[in-house]
């Protein structure tokens, strides 16, 4: 067992698919000496001494990523000429992508909606809506999102999108209305199936485990599990975390990533939203292709693998949406849900312009 975990963590780090900072957990020590040896290291000592590190490193992550210790940029910032905002180089973009296919990628959480305490009170507005089923009138759009494929749809409601929920993990094409709708059958990956049952069962008893934590909340993604902090006591996040910890030293072929304010329970597989993304080209037809311009705007850690692969291919760009400076993959940027709707309204416009509509 502890083998299998290692070599999926030594191909997700020989593959870049994830980095040793994403690795926030997994139990268990048999001597190996993989290129993941380092990290388990890491995980054993701390593991060893009651667990106390790893919690303090989720929490200090965590902390260190919530507004309250980040600067927002300037406009003289470094951070914000390396990642100028989408709105001022619009023209430069359009001419990045001339001839090319472009193709939308599209986070839910903080990039459609505004982040909001209540997880199941984040919806788009009506504005936003309308904006999104033109845009998808013009370009191939997917809704990518660590939700369950379903939830995330009853925020969006547009039956023309792809949606990929659970971080990827669950894909399902357009039901009808769109033109870019392949013929093949809509439902079109689900790579983790054979984790259902386990994330069922950590979902149970992690509800169980945290319901004596005053604003603790856990949802159940489908394919992965998340445990919010954001309506818990800053000091209580400490004993949050020991309790998921508790929870998790038992499923081994579980791991865990970290999002905003969230920690993210996920099956140790090789799938990410980056490799949704890869997924979602090919079943488009534009695999290998040199005349597609993928654009993905997300605002999330987990959206960093879908900008890294981009980076990585030179093809298409990243969008992160921010109002603070943070170590991104992206190329440019976007303060808020706000901006992106700008943002996509100015596609549909210069799209309808050039085709003439
Ligand atoms: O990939 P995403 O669509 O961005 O989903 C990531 C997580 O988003 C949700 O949590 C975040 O938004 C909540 C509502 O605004 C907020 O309360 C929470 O603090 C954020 O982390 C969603 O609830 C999670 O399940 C997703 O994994």
């Amino acid at each position: 067992m502890v083998r299998f975990i290692k070599e999926n963590i030594t191909k997700m780090l020989e593959t870049k698919i994830i980095s040793k900072s994403e690795v926030l957990y997994a139990g268990g020590d048999d001597g190996d000496t993989s290129p993941a040896t380092k990290v388990f290291q890491d995980f054993q000592i701390k593991e060893k001494n009651g667990g106390g590190g790893l919690v303090r490193s989720w929490v200090d992550s965590m902390r260190a990523c919530s507004p309250t210790h980040l600067k927002p940029f300037d406009n003289q910032s470094s951070w914000i000429k390396e990642h100028p905002s989408a709105l001022n180089m619009f023209e430069e973009i359009l001419h990045e992508s001339e001839g090319k296919q472009i193709v939308m990628f599209l986070d839910y959480d903080g990039t459609l909606s505004p982040i909001v305490d209540d997880p199941d009170r984040a919806f788009m507005s009506n504005n936003m809506r309308n904006t999104v089923r033109k845009l998808a009138m013009c370009f191939p759009t997917v809704i990518v999102s660590g939700r369950s494929r379903e939830k995330v749809y009853s925020f969006v409601k547009l039956t023309e999108l792809y949606y990929a929920g659970s971080h990827g993990m669950d894909i399902k094409g357009p039901d009808q209305n769109s033109k870019y709708k392949k013929k093949t059958q809509s439902l079109l990956c689900q790579p983790a199936t054979e984790f259902l049952p386990v994330i069922s069962e950590v979902y149970t008893k992690l509800v169980e485990k945290t319901k004596s934590v005053k604003g603790a909340k856990v949802e159940n993604n489908k394919f992965c599990a998340s445990v919010h902090f954001r309506c818990v006591d800053e000091n209580k996040w400490s004993d949050l975390a020991h309790l998921v910890r508790s929870v998790l030293k038992n499923y081994p072929k579980l791991m865990l990533t970290q999002g905003r304010k969230v920690l993210e329970i996920r099956p140790i597989i090789k799938w990410d939203k980056g490799k949704a993304l890869e997924f979602l080209l090919e079943s488009l037809g534009y695999e290998n292709c040199t005349n597609v311009f993928p654009i993905y705007i997300g605002d999330d850690r987990t959206d960093e693998d879908a900008f890294k692969i981009l980076r990585d291919k030179r093809q298409g760009l990243g969008i992160l949406v921010s109002k603070y400076a943070k170590e991104t993959n992206a190329s440019y940027s976007l303060q808020e849900p706000d901006e992106v709707m700008d943002f996509l309204e100015r596609m549909v416009e210069w799209k309808k312009l050039t085709s003439g509509e």
